[in-house]
């Protein structure tokens, strides 16, 4: 069997109505241990790490995109390289997102059918016709170990019925997009759709859920609506995911939004927050958020995380990581961005080993008041 998700054992203690999951997902390239956070790797690379680097955190499977890679180099450039795998020397799991959200996302005019979304590359203008079936073969030739349906995500604030739309498109995209004959060693993930609407975001999971999918993700959020209200409906919707197979809460997040969500029964996360923050010099640490240009930390010797074991934190102190940032080194956005995805396999790490004790509510509860959240 290529992919089998094995689920460990579930902790109610944050009694939400649906329990923590601990698990693992077996892939041809790999397990996954779950919870688990997949670091983006939109152009088939972790922004600034080596692939080793990226091992090194702790990272177990990495995101690409077919957007961004189908457009440049090319699906056919990447599969002549022999694939996603042979051409970043990533040995471990590979997911690759649809593009449908990138089109959506990026602004720009795109045409939406039932056929497709057409849509302007932002390289060099071409007309690009992206079918569910021509997403799943990009997919296939990146060699991704689980390839996501193309889905049809709507901006929020929207009207009901153009959320409802945008819902029932993505139902039959998934419906087309499990029915293209692909390779048997590459999973399919299911995306549900329904905006900020329980009734409809209910629909879609029974729907998706009656279809033979590898796994299942929560799509349509993290796109600017407030944390309480993706909880709201990422509480909703996983009771309507069958309980064997993994969930995926797309673009999510903060270290906060990891817990919150692992509590109403998600699995995988992925989020740019720790490489893209990182970049920018913003840095995670147990004892909240750290802006590392600050002028406070100019002739600071100490750590950036005392209690982190990774490159930035054992080989440096916050005066020389500022110093790389005020200087426009390239090293600084590197190292932030290796120290953060090293914090966030830790908060991962940690919720796993709660869960396997039955005190997920307890490790929740601790890291709020280290993080000083209420
Ligand atoms: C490389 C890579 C980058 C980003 C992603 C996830 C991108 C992403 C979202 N990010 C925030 N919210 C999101 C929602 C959706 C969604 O509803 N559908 C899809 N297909 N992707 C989403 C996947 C892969
Ligand atoms: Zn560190």
């Amino acid at each position: 069997m290529a992919f089998r998700f094995e689920l460990q054992c579930t902790d109610t203690s944050t009694a939400l109505g649906t329990p923590a999951r601990r698990g693992v997902f077996h892939t041809p390239h790999g397990p996954v241990q779950t919870p688990g956070f997949m670091p983006v790797g939109t152009q088939g690379t972790v922004k600034g790490l080596t692939i080793d680097q990226v091992a090194g955190t702790g990272a177990h499977m990495i995101l690409g995109n077919t957007y961004h890679l189908g457009l440049r180099p090319g699906h056919e450039v990447v599969k002549t390289l022999g694939g996603l795998h042979a051409m970043s020397g990533w040995e471990g799991p590979i997911l690759t997102d649809s593009g449908g959200f990138q089109v959506f996302s990026l602004d720009g005019i795109n045409k939406i059918s039932e056929h497709s979304v057409i849509f302007r590359s932002h390289i060099d203008g071409a007309l690009i016709d992206l079918t569910p079936e021509y997403s799943m073969q990009i997919q296939e030739s990146l060699g991704s170990d689980v390839a996501m349906v193309l889905d049809h995500v709507v901006a929020l604030p929207a009207e009901k019925d153009a959320v409802q739309d945008a819902m029932e498109r993505s139902i039959r995209w998934a419906k087309r997009c499990l029915e293209y004959a692909g390779r048997a060693d590459q999973a399919k993930f299911a995306i549900v759709q329904g905006g900020l609407d329980v009734e409809l975001r209910v629909q879609c999971a029974r729907e998706m859920a009656a279809m033979n999918f590898e796994g299942y993700a929560v799509g349509g959020l993290s796109v600017g609506e407030p944390p309480p209200e993706m909880y709201r409906i990422t509480q909703a919707t996983t009771p309507e995911l069958p309980q064997q197979k993994p969930r995926y809460l797309m673009g999510v997040g903060r270290p906060i939004d990891l817990l919150e969500s692992v509590a109403r029964g998600i699995d995988l996360f992925d989020c740019v927050m720790p490489t893209r923050n990182g970049r920018n010099g913003y840095a995670f640490t147990d004892a909240g958020p750290i802006k590392i240009r600050n002028a406070k930390h100019k002739t600071d010797t100490s750590p950036l995380d005392p209690n982190c074991d990774c490159l930035a934190c054992t080989r440096h102190s916050r005066g020389y990581l500022r110093h790389l940032f005020i200087v426009g080194e390239m090293l600084g956005p590197s190292l932030l961005s290796l120290h953060n995805l090293t914090y966030y396999q830790k908060v991962m790490q940690g919720a796993r080993e709660a869960i396997e004790q039955g005190c997920f509510a307890q490790y929740m509860a601790t890291k709020k008041q280290q993080w000083g959240i209420e």
